[in-house]
């Protein structure tokens, strides 16, 4: 049976009781940033029900950790404190507790429209890796940009690669995000292109937003690491494929990823997410002994990117994956991070690096979607390889499964029908902006090529 709560909450609705994921918002009608929890169409003011007492439980009775404009603090409490506070909320928000359902103040106070609030980073940010563990991606990344002969580098099969991203252009889904300029791929022997990329893209991807941190110079061992992961997100990893192109060699990405990266509001636990755990790939050669896991799993998230262009009423699933596709795990990932000794901070983001799964149709990025713009896909008739002024990027992540007849369920564990998805993310709307001018230094061929615009890109609620 599913859990039952006295709030309403549809059977479709991304957040019934058995989800409950974190995020940090501002009542519309004023007031500080404070932590809250989904439930169907609304968001439990978790300040209020800690001023109230209602937090009761050992770790949390005395606690300021709601009280705080960000998940910081709680996140670095632990596992334990994580148990107490979703025993408390299951319990409060259940339909056979009357505390909260026959207390009308506190509801007023404490369970708030999500229409009628802003989501804001969950997290200080104070560091964000993005890796690189879809073999496919990879594979599809390196015949692209290096060409066909051994497009998997040999030490990805013995480490999760990464690069250390930018904390500072991480944003919430919704907040605009600008075009950005710089130097692109030179065609031949011409110089190389300056101006707006020509080539802006999404990366399909999910994030961990780490948990209590470690002590520099002591690593986290790969068996405990879980206990260092708080839960998961969505999030787009916008790339500039002619600038990445470009300037990569020899030290990765820099300039053509660290102009934007959007994240969805909602942390999904992974106690809410552990009836959707799926055993990992298998790992050929057996990884060294720090990497090798006693227990290696994975989660059954299915993952969905559309686009809708300006004025286009409807949008046009671009792909269809799934986060079971990552090779490398995210205990494994974030063992890996800590094992020269470098220390990870609660709320610290670790991307798994863009979800790319075996078939064409998901594939994680326009780059593999388009071949690099060979093959451009249709958009409800028009062609498209990259992403273009008008666009809006919808992300979306669901825990489900397909039955046999093509038909999605929902996953039925222990005799419980329940589906939690992710929430939507990374609404992204590109737009042209007004001067029209031609930035300065642009390569000539390349700009006449593709019009004479300055482009920008804005994210959209
Ligand atoms: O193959 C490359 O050179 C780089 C590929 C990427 O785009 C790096 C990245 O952001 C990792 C990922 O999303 O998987
Ligand atoms: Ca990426
Ligand atoms: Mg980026």
């Amino acid at each position: 049976m599913a859990l039952k709560s006295f709030v309403d909450i549809h059977s479709d609705s991304h957040f019934p009781l058995e989800n409950l994921p974190y995020g940090v918002f501002k009542p519309n009608h004023g007031g500080e940033a404070r932590p809250g929890v989904a439930i169907g169409n609304y968001v439990l003011d978790l300040s209020e029900i800690a001023s109230a007492g209602l937090f009761n439980g050992p770790i949390l009775m005395n606690s300021d950790c709601f009280l705080q404009p960000s998940l910081n603090k709680f996140v670095g409490m632990g596992r334990p404190a994580w148990k107490e506070a979703r025993k408390t909320i299951q319990k409060l928000l259940s339909s056979d507790e009357p505390t909260l359902r026959d207390n009308a103040s506190l509801r007023e106070k404490s369970l708030l429209p999500m229409d009628k609030v802003q989501m804001l980073l969950p997290t200080v940010i104070g560091d964000y890796t993005d890796f690189f563990t879809s073999m496919h991606h990879t594979k599809n990344c390196g015949t692209i940009f290096r060409g066909p002969v051994n497009p998997i580098l040999p030490n990805w099969f013995h480490l999760p690669v990464a690069y250390h991203g930018r904390a500072s252009s991480v944003v919430i889904s919704g907040t605009d995000i600008i075009r950005p300029r710089g130097q692109g791929h030179p065609i031949g022997d011409s110089p190389p292109y300056f101006g707006p990329s020509l080539k802006l893209d999404f990366e399909l991807e999910m994030a961990t937003i780490v948990g209590p941190g470690n002590e520099l110079g002591k690593s986290v061992d790969v068996n405990e690491a879980a206990d260092h992961i708080f839960g998961l997100l969505l999030m787009n990893d916008w790339s500039a494929r002619d600038i990445q192109a470009w300037e990569y060699v020899p030290l990765g990405p820099f300039l053509g990823k660290s102009f934007g990266t959007t994240l969805s509001p909602w942390i999904v636990t992974l106690d809410a997410l552990e009836p959707f755990a799926c055993e990992a790939p298998k790992q050929d050669p057996h990884p060294l002994p720090y990497l090798d896991e006693k227990i290696s799993k994975n989660y059954d998230i299915s993952l969905e990117v559309r686009i809708k262009p300006a004025g286009q009423e409807n949008s046009t699933v671009v792909t269809r994956s799934n986060l079971k596709h990552i090779y490398w795990t995210l205990t494994q990932q974030l063992a890996h991070h800590t094992i020269n000794g470098c220390n990870l901070r609660p709320g610290d983001l670790l991307g798994t690096g863009t979800i790319s799964g075996p078939d064409p149709e998901s594939f994680g990025c326009l780059l593999e979607l388009t071949w690099n713009g060979q093959k451009p896909l249709s958009l409800n008739g028009s062609p498209r390889k990259f992403l273009e002024d008008g666009d809006e990027v919808i992300f979306t992540g669901c825990c489900k499964v397909s039955s046999p007849t093509g038909k999605l369920e929902m996953l039925k564990i222990d005799g419980t029908n329940h589906v939690i998805r992710l929430g939507c993310s990374a609404l992204g709307m590109v737009t042209t902006s007004g001067s029209g001018h031609a930035p300065e230094r642009l390569s000539q061929h390349r700009f006449e090529e593709h019009g004479a615009i300055s482009l920008s890109l804005q994210l959209l609620s």
